[in-house]
């Protein structure tokens, strides 16, 4: 059985605090993570995400961290093409890789050329390649993969990566990784990591600004009872789960 997450909730005045505060805590991560095991597998999810990284591109951080010891993935990517502004892959690229010096082999884009059906079964398969090449470690307690980091953005309506609520993918308990063809949010076919596989990483950080999502935050974190879980209050890592946001997401605290 899955042991508890510890849980840390941080509440910063402005979303620039909460920038600053994310880059110190991944640089951190990364530092441990690099040394400990000679590799940082790092989860991105598209959307506001990514803006918030923007400090991680610094002088004091793109002359410190080990970039090279980077390996980068998607949390849940939509089937356009890489280049598509709808794009995870073009948002963190734009944002983000092009910036810093991380190797182009270690980048694991979902593969823009497949179907949704067809991305989803490739990038499964090369996730259980790089385990049994030993760069993506295996959580013993759920025999799921266990990245060292992901980082979770959260919709509004409290979805996290390509899983929005009410939706059956929620119960998905046997796919690393799965799609969706009806998304509520466009576009409608994606590509998205399952519970299973969040739920098996070590550490995770859900970042959230703006007013917009102070209602599913107050339902997550608030002392409200309801009886259906929103899917960001089903993200219950192995490891330790921080909660970045700003005081306008706070605000129904
Ligand atoms: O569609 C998506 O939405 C979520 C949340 O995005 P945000 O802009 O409200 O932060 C994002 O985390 C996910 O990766 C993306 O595909």
């Amino acid at each position: 059985m899955a042991a508890t997450a510890e849980r840390k909730v941080e509440v910063f005045d402005t979303e620039e605090e909460v920038a600053v505060s994310l880059a110190k805590y991944i640089a951190d991560l990364s530092d441990k993570f690099c040394k400990e095991r000679g590799a940082f597998t790092i989860v991105l999810s598209g959307g506001s995400l990514i803006e918030s990284l923007r400090k991680l591109v610094e002088p004091q951080y793109i002359d410190s961290v080990e970039w090279s010891k980077w390996h980068i993935f998607w949390l849940d990517e939509r089937v356009v093409p890489k280049d598509h502004k709808d794009s995870n892959y073009k948002l963190a690229y734009d944002g983000l890789l092009s910036k810093v010096p991380i190797l182009p082999d270690n980048v694991y884009a979902i593969n823009d050329a497949l179907s949704a059906e067809g991305a989803a079964d490739d990038y499964e398969t090369r996730l259980k390649h790089l385990v049994n090449c030993g760069v993506l470690a295996l959580s013993a307690a759920s025999g799921f993969p266990k990245f060292d980091l992901m980082l979770l953005g959260m919709g509004p309506d409290g979805h996290v990566a390509s899983l929005f609520p009410g939706h059956p993918l929620l119960k998905e308990n046997e796919r690393w990784v799965t799609f969706i063809k009806d998304s509520p949010k466009p576009p409608p076919e994606r590509i998205t990591f399952t519970f299973p596989v969040i739920n098996s990483s070590a550490y995770i950080a859900l970042v959230v600004t703006g007013a917009p999502q102070a209602g599913a935050v107050q339902r997550a974190l608030g002392n409200g009872q309801n009886s259906d879980k929103l899917p960001v209050q089903m993200v219950s890592p192995e490891g330790e789960l921080t909660w970045f946001l700003d005081k306008d997401a706070a605000s129904k605290l």
